[in-house]
């Protein structure tokens, strides 16, 4: 249930306020706790980190968390490791021996599920002191990771470095930008489209025209219903109405996202010389480097600044090695989360004669509010016929309805959302009868649970207030549920209840299910046999 978390607080919480009778069912009928879903508990650098599907994921399938891309690039850049390497140090030597342009392209926000704008700031203070003379800054506006409209705050944070930085030997300037969902940051091949639009801004200076970031938001602002995570693109122009940063043979790019699904597309792009998958006009011979290696198997980038988590000993590898036949599904948003995510982000089949992994295509083109149900039929159709027929011995599904509508902002959508959710429970709970499957339903992290900005006095009255309460898209702080739910009863194992329990207790527990033994390496399971 990606993006389900479970808050106690019924204000602007779309779980409570949805109706879910299989929910309930299962807290009665079946087994019950909460889980750590954010913060160190998952890998992330503080406590104050909201969770996110790659790391609830790869705790999922590994049974242990890693130090993760936020926490991995603040201790390459403190400890000097970054500027210090290969990467960083050949970039940076490229753009001085051809007097070009060092470029930088990222999620431009504090969010630190992507990126973190403190990396692009030490990043920009490098360069300068390595003897770049040319940087241009391509900005996607975030609004799903932090406040919906807060783009102005990072930007004037940004202008502010600019300003210290900028000297006649540093000419740095922003030089395109356009919301993240808008542009560039598509995932899974949902639609390249994203991509080429970015490309186009980014690399060839298409597109229409803002004399800054600034003026462009300003005049964005007049349309309310526009959010940060949908601005529009844009490239600034020089005096001559040139633009100031198009991409050329022999400049330096640098992704500074961190986090993989999101940053593959883009990155393919900078390098596969044969991409039919968009129109790209030209292709500059650049040195790409992303933040990290966003697909250690496929090689994606060929040169990134930070090495990734080193995932081993997943839950999926233990079970091939043991034979057992395993079963992956979502629609296309989440097709990746079950697989790359969950595979501690290694893309495709680990050995097809033992995995079946489902894609269903997702609704392209359109905001999920207006489809709150997204795919969730033909998952729980797929799961349920495989349920049946006994072709599996474990299998992970993932519901993107809490997450994907949630980040919209529309709490009735989001009710919606959990509704549909619930219902694809109710039917998981027959098929389960029918089949004695065990159901361990969870979730990543937290989102629907929360779908306002602040309290607001009065916010009962949501459905004729919505226009003043301001909606909080990003994900929460919340811990999610742990519903188990065994046909055969519940009588021969009980729920641990000591320690923090965390979503990387799962892997062990579903080796108990199995029948196997508790793996050490794995945080402990979640039931102790009576
Ligand atoms: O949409 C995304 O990229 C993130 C939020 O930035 O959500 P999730 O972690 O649930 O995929
Ligand atoms: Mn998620
Ligand atoms: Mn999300």
């Amino acid at each position: 249930m990606d993006g389900v978390g479970e808050r106690e607080e019924h204000y602007g919480n779309a779980v409570h306020l949805a109706w879910t009778p299989a929910m309930n069912w299962l807290k009665t009928h079946g087994l019950y706790t909460t889980l750590r879903a954010h913060g160190t508990a998952v890998g992330l650098p503080s406590d104050s980190d909201i969770g996110n599907s790659e790391v609830g994921h790869n705790a999922l399938g590994a049974g242990r968390t890693f130090d993760q891309g936020a926490k991995l690039v603040n201790n390459a850049i403190t400890s000097g490791r970054m500027f210090a390497g290969d990467t960083w140090r050949e970039i940076v030597g490229q753009v001085r021996a051809n007097d070009s342009t060092l470029h930088f392209l990222g999620l431009l926000s504090d969010g630190n599920v992507h990126s973190h704008e403190d990396h692009l700031y030490q990043m920009l203070a490098q360069a300068k002191q390595d003897g770049v003379r040319k940087v241009r800054i391509h900005v996607l506006f975030d609004g799903r990771d932090v406040g919906e409209k807060s783009a102005e705050i990072y930007v004037e944070h940004l202008e502010k470095v600019l300003t210290q930085l900028r000297s006649d030997s540093f000419d740095v300037q922003p030089a395109s930008a356009g919301g993240r969902m808008r542009i560039t940051m598509d995932r899974y091949e949902a639609d390249w489209g994203m991509v080429e639009r970015g490309w186009h801004l980014h690399v060839l200076g298409e597109g229409p025209r803002f004399p800054s970031l600034s003026a462009a938001l300003q005049e964005f602002r007049k349309d309310s219903s526009l959010t940060d995570q949908y601005l529009p693109e844009f490239v600034i122009p020089d005096a001559d109405g040139h633009p100031v940063g198009p991409i050329h043979d022999g400049d330096g790019v640098i992704l500074f996202n961190f986090r993989g699904d999101r940053a593959m597309e883009i990155s393919r792009a900078f390098c596969e010389s044969d991409l039919p998958r968009i129109g790209r006009v030209r292709m500059p011979d650049v040195y790409f480097a992303g933040m990290m290696e966003y697909d250690g198997d496929l090689k994606i980038p060929n040169k990134y600044l930070v090495s990734p988590p080193q995932i081993d000993n997943t839950l999926s590898e233990y079970l091939i090695e043991r034979k057992l036949r395993q079963y992956a599904c979502s629609e296309t948003q989440k097709f990746g989360h079950v697989t790359y995510f969950w595979n501690g982000n290694r893309t495709g089949y680990i050995d097809e004669a033992f995995e079946e992994y489902v894609q269903i295509p997702s609704d392209e083109g359109i905001s999920f509010d207006q489809r709150p149900w997204m795919k969730a039929s033909d998952i729980t159709d797929a799961t349920i016929q495989r349920m049946l027929s006994g072709s599996f011995d474990f299998g992970r599904i993932n519901y993107a309805n809490g997450d994907m509508v949630g980040h919209t902002g529309d709490l009735e959508a989001s009710v919606i959302a959990v509704q549909t959710v619930d219902w694809m429970l109710r039917k998981l709970i027959h098929a389960a009868q029918q089949s004695n499957t065990i159901l361990l339903i969870t979730a990543d992290h937290g989102n629907c649970d929360e779908m306002f900005d602040g309290k607001q006095d009065g916010w009962e009255q949501w459905e004729s207030l919505s226009a003043k309460l301001s909606p909080k898209t990003a994900h929460t702080l919340s811990p999610v549920p742990l519903y188990l739910y065994d046909p055969a009863g519940h009588s021969r194992y009980q729920l641990r209840q000591e320690g923090t329990l965390t979503l990387a207790n799962i892997a062990n527990t579903a080796l108990n299910l199995l029948g196997l033994e508790s793996r050490e390496l794995y945080q402990p399971s979640l039931i102790t046999m009576v």
